[in-house]
């Protein structure tokens, strides 16, 4: 069991915090806990936990830092300090309140803390389903004012089913599409796994995973992992890197809790970190985990420790946890908040960095090599001389892309010659403090770090003609699973409403979204059937390991800025042996250099067989194209008007609480005019207050606009050209159908795949 002794709800009702507050602890009641004697303790070394927001703030996430607590007493002492006792629950002795022990009981506070998304996967009405995840608003009083049986019940039943789902926030399983055990257990041919010696429960569950067999990255790395060595891997996207990696740990892990080696005192210590550079992607790897758990008798308890979520629940969380999954930035957050975790932390047996030249750059990598050094096994002897504690830690580093920025970047200066993967490597050997000395380098893609069944295209359009373009391609590619990456944040915020108005299925993702909405975007994303169109417009936060079932097209509506940046997002389709499509949107300054980095992203390690990759270029048929412009050019009008009064609301707000804070009349048309020669960003301000200035009826007469040319199909004329060469169903064109009537481009033919 571990240490942390949780808490007991202490209230029936629960009012939304919305300052810093202690709440004080009233008098027992007796009926379902006793309380400790109370211990006294500074204020920092209280169970301070985030204070949870109305909806209406949740743009302000982080920002607030907002903290409350519960069970508390605040003591004045005579000589005019305070003091603060917190109250320590124990068990009642009837029993009652037994499911405190492991931390999983539905009443209490701090369980749901974080947890305020509404259900992911289906949309039960708030009062159909006691286990439903509740709106923002009365997540806490929702949920202690359910019967105590049923919450019983409910533990029971989540017991039953193994920590598979002993973590509420993951059974809003946002990645519904990853492969989940199929009990029905056809024959699965496992002959092909027989050679890397695996356990006959692991054979089961990857027979109820029906993987027949290993792919290349899994058959060369797991022997290795599981030998005891290091191991750096480097292979394609979506080629099972997680597994690679994930059945040695779980291996390791039945191993030993066969032998009782796991202790389950207080100080359990895991087997296993994985650090990853997003939040979705730590998600999407502990469930990956936890499916190959699902199919064994016993299951490790698996947790993500990531931004977004509760500090409180989390650190609870990992002093149970036999394997962790986190980002650096809150996994720093937490250890560092506790010198048991971290000493604990130090005796981990594996170390896994994924998308290590991600992490290791781009903004993590301070939190990254803080991790990596207190994990570091060193210690000092009294004359300061630093030693190696030999630990049987192994360090795990995998990656489809290993680029010369990062070993620019951890050598912290200075000019590199183009460098080779093992040039990387060795860099990567002095900060990660590798085990052996020289780490099992296994490159099971050397050539190509492209999925074999993807298919690339380049669309040249006008810079400005972007949206247009995007439109088109859209509809060029109806019915299926569409990712569009943008290389910034503002343009998701335009492109996702402007394609809703022009009624197809989007959904926003990137960073400054609260995190629940993060999730709930993916989730709706994959909630699809297939065969239905379903567009995510992302940032490239998206870019990096997701593995969402069933993407088929990639769009660059932005060219990337990075060969392994391109690698990666079209790396979300062609996934497991599929097949998929990654289409580039280029203004003609952009073809060049584009064209360039995706020879470069090709090219073959070994010189002698270097050949140059011309990606196809969509001839699309600009006539064509230009008849959707009045359609795009409403929807980005309604689009806009919609984001200027958000940002003009918000900046409203912001003014009246300025003026009334200098107790000056607010006059926000006089504060508008001010903008307009305002030097800078004066135009673009003028261009909102525009956009802003549509009146109801205005903006009524422009949706009801595009209602009508929505509702019509686009004239094509019959003796023209297509929107892109190549076949053309002429029968569909005539009959109007939706999307065929562009035509299909041969070879890039999402049907022909
Ligand atoms: N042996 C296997 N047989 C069939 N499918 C598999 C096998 N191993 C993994 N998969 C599936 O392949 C998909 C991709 O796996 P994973 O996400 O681990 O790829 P990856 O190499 O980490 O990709 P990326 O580089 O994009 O992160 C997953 O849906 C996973 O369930």
């Amino acid at each position: 069991m571990n240490g942390l002794k949780k808490r007991k709800a202490t209230s029936q009702t629960s009012s939304t915090p919305a300052k810093k507050k202690i709440k004080a602890r009233q008098s027992t009641n007796g009926k379902s806990a006793q309380t400790k004697a109370k211990k006294r303790v500074t204020s920092d070394s209280l169970r301070w936990r985030k204070a949870k927001l109305p909806d209406m703030f949740n743009d302000a996430e982080g920002f607030y830092g907002l903290e409350e607590v519960d069970d508390v007493e605040v003591v004045r002492n005579s000589d005019n300090t305070v003091e603060f006792k917190q109250r320590a629950i124990i068990p009642s002795t009837d029993g009652e309140n037994e499911e405190d022990q492991d931390g999983d009981n539905a009443q209490s506070d701090e369980e749901f803390e974080g947890f305020d998304d509404e259900p992911l996967t289906q949309d039960i009405p708030k009062s159909a389903s006691p286990s439903s995840k509740k709106g923002d608003e009365n997540i806490g009083s929702e949920v202690k004012a359910l019967p105590k049986e049923n919450a019983k019940a409910q533990k029971k039943q989540k017991k039953k089913d193994s920590n598979l789902i002993e973590d509420p926030e993951l059974e809003t399983n946002i990645f519904t599409g990853i492969d989940t055990v199929d009990e029905t257990q056809d024959e699965v041919d496992l002959s092909a796994w027989v050679a890397l010696d695996l356990s006959p429960q692991i054979l089961e569950s990857l027979a109820k995973l029906k993987f027949q067999k290993p792919t290349r990255i899994q058959a060369a790395a797991i022997p290795q992992i599981l030998a005891g060595h290091d191991v750096i891997g480097k292979a394609s996207t979506g080629s099972g890197k997680t597994l690679a990696f994930g059945i040695p740990i779980v291996e390791k892990w039945l191993e030993l809790s066969d032998s009782s080696d796991i202790p389950q005192d207080a100080s359990k210590v895991p087997l296993a970190l994985i650090l990853s550079p997003t939040r979705e992607l730590a998600h999407q790897l502990t469930e990956h985990i936890k499916n190959l758990c699902a199919g064994l008798p016993n299951s490790p308890y698996i947790c993500s420790v990531t931004g977004g979520l509760s500090v409180y629940k989390q650190q609870r969380q990992l002093a149970k946890a036999d394997i962790v999954v986190g980002t650096p930035g809150r996994l720093w957050e937490v250890l560092s908040s506790s010198s048991e975790l971290m000493s604990n932390f130090k005796k981990i047996r594996y170390l896994v960095v994924d998308e290590a030249d991600r992490l290791l750059t781009e903004g993590h990598f301070q939190e990254a090599a803080e991790i990596f050094n207190a994990l570091d096994r060193v210690e000092e002897d009294e004359g300061e001389e630093r030693k190696t504690i030999s630990s049987p830690r192994q360090t795990l580093v995998f990656s489809a892309t290993f680029h010369k920025g990062l070993q620019q970047k951890l050598a912290g200066k200075g000019r590199y010659d183009l460098m080779s993967d093992k040039d990387s490597m060795e860099y990567l050997l002095k900060k990660l403090n590798f085990r052996e000395e020289k780490p099992k380098f296994i490159d099971v893609n050397p050539v190509s770090q492209m999925a074999e069944g993807l298919k690339e295209g380049l669309v040249e359009c006008g810079a400005m003609e972007k949206d247009l373009y995007l439109y088109a391609l859209l509809l060029l590619y109806p019915n299926v699973r569409t990712l569009v990456f943008t290389n910034s944040i503002s343009s998701v915020r335009r492109l996702a409403p402007m394609l809703q108005n022009l009624n197809l299925q989007t959904n926003p993702l990137h960073s400054q979204m609260p995190q629940k909405a993060r999730l709930r975007s993916v989730e709706r994303f994959t909630a699809t059937k297939q065969g239905q169109s379903s567009i995510l417009v992302a940032t490239d936060v998206a870019a990096r390991g997701l593995d969402i079932p069933n993407v088929d097209l990639v769009v660059h509506y932005h060219v990337p800025r990075a060969a392994d940046v391109y690698v990666h997002r079209s790396g979300r389709t062609a996934r497991a042996d599929k097949t998929g499509l990654s289409i580039l949107l280029c203004a003609p300054e952009e073809v060049v250099p584009t064209r360039r980095l995706i020879a470069k992203v090709h090219s073959s390690t070994d010189r002698g067989s270097k050949k140059n990759f011309f990606v196809q270029t969509l001839d699309m048929d600009r006539k064509l194209v230009n008849r959707l412009k009045p359609r795009v050019t409403l929807a980005k009008k309604i689009a806009d008007a919609g984001l200027a009064k958000e940002k003009g609301n918000k900046e409203d707000d912001w003014m009246r609480n300025a003026a009334e804070e200098l107790g000056v009349e607010y006059d926000s048309d006089e504060i508008q005019q001010v903008g307009k020669w305002g030097g800078r960003g004066g135009g673009r301000k003028e261009k909102q207050n525009q956009a802003r200035a549509l009146t109801k009826a205005e903006l009524g007469a422009i949706r009801a606009e595009l209602r009508e040319l929505l509702s019509k199909r686009v004239n094509a004329g019959v003796s023209e050209k297509y929107i892109a060469t190549g076949m053309v169903d002429m029968d569909e064109l005539l009959r109007g159908a939706k999307g065929e009537f562009l035509g299909k481009v041969e070879g890039l033919d999402i049907g022909s795949l």
